[in-house]
């Protein structure tokens, strides 16, 4: 049989380099006027968990997610597409200062757009 394919986790270069991809966004998000202000209120340290938490499943890693579904998580805050977009080229701007390569960068948003669905409300 052929050898297993790597997955995106790995490629990534597993749980501690997503940590420092999280921790970067998280300080880009913050410095970001167009959805700085919907994380006021947010418990930081505990939104970092469930983000590379949700980032190491998603990408095939030994990680189980322990938060809420994207729907219930995000009811009521009325996050616009606008918003929705800020958030995702934050994230390209942290893995671009991390470091992970265009095309890496690009599958792990392609796993994370469809949960746009359940995010933009408004
Ligand atoms: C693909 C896009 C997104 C993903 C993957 C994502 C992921 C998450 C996750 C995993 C949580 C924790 C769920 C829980 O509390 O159990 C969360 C909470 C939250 N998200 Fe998002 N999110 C996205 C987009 C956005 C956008 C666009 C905004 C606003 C501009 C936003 C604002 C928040 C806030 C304020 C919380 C709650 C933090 C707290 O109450 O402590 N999210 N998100």
């Amino acid at each position: 049989a052929a050898p297993a394919a790597p997955t995106l986790y790995s490629q990534l270069g597993g749980e501690a380099a997503i940590a420092k991809v999280i921790d970067t966004f998280l300080t880009v998000v913050g410095g970001d006027p167009r959805i700085a202000p919907s994380f006021a209120g947010a418990n930081l340290p505990r939104l970092r968990t469930l983000l590379v938490e949700q980032v190491c499943e998603a990408t095939g890693g030994p990680c189980k997610y322990t938060g809420r579904d994207m729907k219930s998580s995000h009811a009521g805050m009325g996050i616009t597409e606008a918003q929705f977009n800020a958030l995702a080229e934050a994230l390209y701007t942290a893995m671009d200062r991390e470091g992970v390569p265009y095309a890496l960068q690009n599958r792990l948003m392609a796993l994370l757009a469809p949960m746009h669905r359940d995010i933009v409300t408004r």
